[in-house]
């Protein structure tokens, strides 16, 4: 269902959304043209948690954008939307089979192959190669090289979303090596104003023009 997708993927953060900034700075992204929104909150707070993720399925319905929730099963089957997991998150063929065939699930791989074809042999919907730079937002995310991209596009054909201390200046390189796309939590949604998110948004749509 996803395959062939290239463009921007805005992932959402607690604390840079805090203070009502996530649905109006989650708007402003979609607006500028990402085509996936991951809900990802580290908290226990399920109320909240399952009110702010129902107002942002709804968002990307009307921007014709796909939800994807981070890390949990049970709230992506409950509101029919994407998910995505790393390699402590549970199994991708248990996802698979709960949320059907046609859902888009996403996988951790971290900077190997050999997790890739992992997922892909489960059923992954794309795989998520990085973090390429230091990130703000994962300090301990572990460091991934260029090339796992440039053989990751010759053996998988599946979208490969890059991640990871991505900015409008440094991922270029991403791109030319087989990303198809960009996922990106700080050089996004570190802004102001949700004019300035949204123009940060159409600049990085425009990097896959
Ligand atoms: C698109 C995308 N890629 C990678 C990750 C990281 O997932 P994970 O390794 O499980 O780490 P957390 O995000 O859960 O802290 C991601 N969320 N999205
Ligand atoms: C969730 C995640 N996984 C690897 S890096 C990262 C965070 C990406 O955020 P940023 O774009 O701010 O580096
Ligand atoms: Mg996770």
């Amino acid at each position: 269902m996803l395959k062939g997708s290239q463009g921007l993927y805005a992932i959402t953060d607690s604390e840079l959304l805090a203070n009502d900034k996530l649905l109006p700075y989650c708007e402003a992204a979609l607006r500028g043209g990402a085509k996936l929104l991951q809900y990802r909150d580290k908290s226990q707070n399920h109320a909240r948690r399952l009110r702010e993720a129902r107002q942002l399925a709804q968002l990307c319905q009307r921007y014709q954008a796909y939800l994807i929730i981070n890390d949990d099963l049970e709230l992506a089957a409950y509101l029919n939307v994407g998910l995505h997991l790393g390699q402590q998150d549970g199994s991708i063929a248990e996802a698979r089979a709960r949320l059907g065939e046609h859902a888009i699930i996403g996988a951790t791989c971290h900077d190997s192959l050999q997790l890739a074809e992992q997922a892909r042999s489960e059923g992954a919907s794309y795989l998520a190669f990085g973090r390429f730079f230091p990130s703000q937002t994962k300090q301990d995310a572990q460091p991934a090289d260029l090339s796992v991209l440039q053989s990751a596009a010759q053996r998988f054909n599946l979208p490969l979303v890059a991640i990871g201390g991505i900015t409008l200046d440094n991922a270029q390189p991403l791109l030319h090596n087989g990303a198809t796309m960009l996922a990106v939590v700080h050089d996004l949604f570190a802004q102001n104003t949700a004019a300035a998110v949204e123009s940060r948004a159409r600049a990085f749509a425009a990097l896959f023009n």
